[in-house]
């Protein structure tokens, strides 16, 4: 008998708003999570999977090339499809996408789950040869209650009779593309594909869902991720500090963190001789000790001539993901008598933050003037200083 075709829709259009995050800010799916993006976790984790024999990932419009760079390839893995406005808009996108090729079966699953096990999917897989549709469901350990204003309590739950939903939910492939379309035209929001398939009719069934299945939603939800991943292993804060100085030679522009700024001069170096993210890269090469920015790109090395300096400063930030830790904060004191520099900090610590993969709530960037003492007050070069702090897995 031939095997069953099971494709899986992994859902990443979403904004990600509850991790309150600006709008500068890696979307949480292509966040890296201990060194590895999310999504890239969550689809690794269905590829690796014996049963599973189409992975097609839903994404935002907006986020085409960061699915780009994650350089996923797979032979299983489909061409992206665009989603909707909602989770649901984008579940209905992927089937539609994948009704060309009528899977047997269908698992959907939320890309902010990255921690699905084998096991959980084989789980949902079984349990569809007796239902139409399965899910995993954790039962709820709190007292479930009910209000209608989120103060005054109107009732108690049993919650013997409830439990937590979570993804994969799996589904024979032409009973919930089916179902998704009749919901689709009506004016009601469901919020998971179990849901539409209840309604629709279809019997669906509950596995034992898995406590470290979570859905990265709120910001501490990646702090749990990373307990997750460290198995146990505890994490401690480390230090860094970088100092730099360049001196201006005749041009027309300055780089300094990353943004280029129009000025008399420009400054002399090998790279672009951008100071402040010389003097960051140390301050992040120092607290993993790993040497200095030299160590890793020496001057006498021409590949780096005229260098953009985010490269190094995005080594120094893989460098710390690859030893399993986080970029906790970072700060940079810009010291020049010009050009003036504050108009363009918002614009250097997106650059930062982006380059890092972390939120632009930890990098700082300031500025000030030397008072017109000593050489940068006589104008002839620019000093930068950097501080980062970093979380790394304990070893000693
Ligand atoms: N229009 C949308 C909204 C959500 N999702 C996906 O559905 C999953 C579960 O949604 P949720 O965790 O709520 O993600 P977001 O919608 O991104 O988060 P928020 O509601 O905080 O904005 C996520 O993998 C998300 O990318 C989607 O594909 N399309
Ligand atoms: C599908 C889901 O993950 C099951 O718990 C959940 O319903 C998604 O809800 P959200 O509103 O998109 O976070």
């Amino acid at each position: 008998m031939r095997s069953k075709s099971i494709a899986v829709i992994v859902v990443a259009a979403g904004k990600g708003e509850r991790m309150g995050t600006d709008g500068n800010a890696v979307p949480k799916q292509y966040r890296a999570l201990a060194g590895i993006p999310v999504l890239v976790r969550t689809i690794k984790a269905f590829l690796a999977h014996p049963q599973v024999t189409q992975v097609l990932p839903v994404i935002n419009s907006d986020h085409a090339d960061r699915y780009e760079a994650l350089g996923l390839s797979d032979r299983r893995l489909l061409p992206p499809v665009h989603g909707g406005a909602s989770r649901q808009a984008s579940v209905l996108e992927g089937l539609k996408a994948l009704a060309p090729s009528r899977p047997d079966l269908v698992l959907i699953q939320d890309a902010a789950r990255p921690f699905v096990s084998a096991d959980l999917i084989g789980d949902v897989i079984e349990i569809l040869q007796s239902y139409d549709g399965a899910l995993p469901g954790l039962p709820l350990t709190d007292t479930v209650k009910r209000s209608l204003d989120g103060k005054e309590v109107v009732a108690t739950e049993d919650r013997r009779q409830l439990s937590a939903a979570q993804t994969p939910q799996g589904f024979r492939f032409g009973q919930i593309l089916s179902a998704h379309m009749r919901a689709g035209s009506v004016r009601r929001d469901f919020t998971d594909d179990a849901e539409i398939a209840e309604w629709a009719g279809l019997r669906v069934a509950m596995v034992t869902g898995d406590p470290n299945n979570i859905k990265l939603t709120h910001p501490e939800d990646f702090v749990r991720g990373e307990q997750i991943l460290m198995g146990g292993r505890s994490m401690e804060t480390r230090i860094g500090t970088g100092y730099d100085v360049h001196s201006f030679e005749p041009g027309d522009a300055v780089w300094l963190g990353g943004v280029r700024i129009p000025h008399s001069a420009r400054l002399n170096g090998h790279s672009d001789a951008d100071v402040a993210l010389h003097a960051l890269t140390d301050a992040l090469l120092g607290a993993i000790g790993e040497g200095d920015i030299g160590v890793h790109f020496p001057p006498s090395d021409m590949q780096w001539k005229g260098a953009a300096s985010t490269i190094f400063l995005r080594h120094a930030a893989d460098l710390i993901a690859r030893q399993g830790g986080r970029i906790v904060n970072c700060d940079v004191t810009i010291v020049a008598e010009a050009p003036r520099i504050a108009t363009h900090a918002p614009a250097m610590c997106a650059v930062i933050a982006e380059t890092l993969g972390i939120s632009a709530s930890r990098v700082a960037v300031k500025a000030t003037t030397n008072e017109k003492l000593g050489f940068i007050g006589r104008e002839e070069g620019i000093v930068a200083m950097a501080s980062a702090s970093v979380e790394v897995p304990r070893i000693d």
